[in-house]
């Protein structure tokens, strides 16, 4: 793959596709650390005098422009961050986009609107896709893919828009695969696998192929409950993924007949609804009360996890263990990260919301091994699947 020292790319313009899907409360961003990890490439194309336009998507609207996912609080703080201005088009490839590109000067940078407000991003049609592409190419003169976070998304930005435009890979898609083939070619062992959070129908595909590599696979965060389902019991209105229950079940005989260890909680920090006011307390996974969601393992559960994690020497985990944004269901997540940091394995954290529960819950991010920026990016890559954004910059 060509890197950005192989690219001519002085007052040239040059499209960076990055992952600045921080999370947000309101417009307020409430952990940046996606942005900072897309500076060092912008700051080298500056340096360099290429004109730069940065491109993004954020959470995931519907193909059409909403206000809620816009990426204007990101351009302000990519601003601050680079201490220069960033211009923001107010749309991804229409007629501001444009104006904007084309006034870029040399070592300037602008950003552009979530590339999720076009259909033509997400869609599964190639032909839709390829002509949100064209108009992607339209704006520039060279591609950079740096989105590690996205290249598992066969997307216009992400897959279609390189093939169109001499391109190269950026230093932090080339940072994150250098330290997660560690995992792949020779994980010291016992090797865990911790998953967790919501993207659950996203990521309960990833066992099938671990049940090939990791000793142990914990569960936590809203994929527990379609595993506890599976297994029989009442889980109230936690979140379910209901046309999984066999696909899970076949995991949970897999890992038996396998020799991989699947553990699941024992208990669960119960609440009447979705919210950090809402009474709630910790009950046995056999005992949910039909009128409650479990919005966090429990404390039994904490120690379970710590036990299973204390001798091992490698550690991957995606997925917070519990709806941590809220104080009352972050005891999980916060007793996981102390189990990692305590532990003498090699231990990777991955996911946009997983990197900002460690940095939210006051954890010193040099007491893990990785921090990756991408969740299932990184999960997609240890099964050993091909990733789009990856292949498309061969
Ligand atoms: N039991 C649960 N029910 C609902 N949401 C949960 C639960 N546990 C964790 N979450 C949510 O999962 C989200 C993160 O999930 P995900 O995007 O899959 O992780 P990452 O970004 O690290 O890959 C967090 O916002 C958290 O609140
Ligand atoms: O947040 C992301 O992934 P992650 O939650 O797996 O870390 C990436 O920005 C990809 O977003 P997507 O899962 O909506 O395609």
């Amino acid at each position: 793959m060509r890197t950005i020292d192989d690219l001519d790319v002085s007052g040239k313009r040059v499209f960076v596709r990055a992952d600045l899907n921080v999370p947000l409360d309101g417009e307020r961003i409430t952990d940046d650390g996606r942005i900072r990890a897309a500076l060092p490439t912008i700051v080298k194309l500056r340096e360099r005098g290429a004109r730069v336009i940065v491109a993004a998507h954020l959470g995931r609207p519907k193909g059409a422009p909403d206000p809620r996912y816009s990426l204007r609080p990101v351009a302000a703080r990519l601003g601050e961050l680079l201490g220069a201005e960033v211009a923001f088009a107010a749309d991804t490839a229409g007629e501001s986009a444009r104006a904007t590109a084309a006034s870029l000067g040399d070592g300037q940078v602008a950003l552009l609107e979530n590339v999720r407000f076009e259909p033509g991003e997400t869609s599964k049609d190639d032909a839709e896709r390829g002509e949100l592409a064209d108009r992607f190419a339209e704006l520039a003169e060279l591609y950079v893919g740096d989105a590690f976070g996205a290249v598992h998304r066969k997307h216009a930005s992400v897959y279609d828009l390189p093939g169109k435009l001499p391109h190269a890979v950026g230093g932090l898609v080339l940072t994150e695969v250098e330290v997660l083939r560690t995992l792949t070619a020779d994980p010291r062992r016992p090797y865990a696998v911790v998953l967790g959070g919501s993207k659950v129908s996203d990521k309960l595909g990833v066992i099938d192929n671990l049940l090939g590599t990791a000793d142990r696979i914990l569960i936590g965060g809203g994929m527990v409950f379609t595993f506890l389902k599976a297994k029989g019991y009442e889980v109230g209105s936690s979140l379910l993924e209901a046309d999984q229950l066999d696909t899970v079940r076949g995991y949970l005989e897999r890992a038996e007949r396998e020799g991989v260890e699947i553990v699941l909680p024992v208990d669960v920090v119960a609440a009447e609804k979705f919210a950090a006011d809402a009474p709630h307390a910790p009950v046995d996974v056999e005992a949910i009360p039909a009128d409650r969601m479990g919005l966090d393992i429990g404390p039994r559960s904490q120690e379970l996890f710590a036990g299973k994690l204390a001798d091992a020497r490698t550690v991957f985990w995606n997925g917070p263990m519990g709806v941590f944004e809220m104080e009352p269901y972050a005891g999980g997540t916060r007793a996981l990260a102390r189990a990692l940091v305590d532990s003498d394995a090699f231990t990777v954290v991955g996911g946009g919301d997983s990197a900002a529960a460690v940095r939210a819950l006051g954890f010193d991010e040099e007491a893990f091994g990785h921090i990756s920026t991408g969740g299932g990016a990184s999960l997609e890559y240890l099964e050993g699947k091909d990733l789009p954004g990856i292949d498309a910059l061969r």
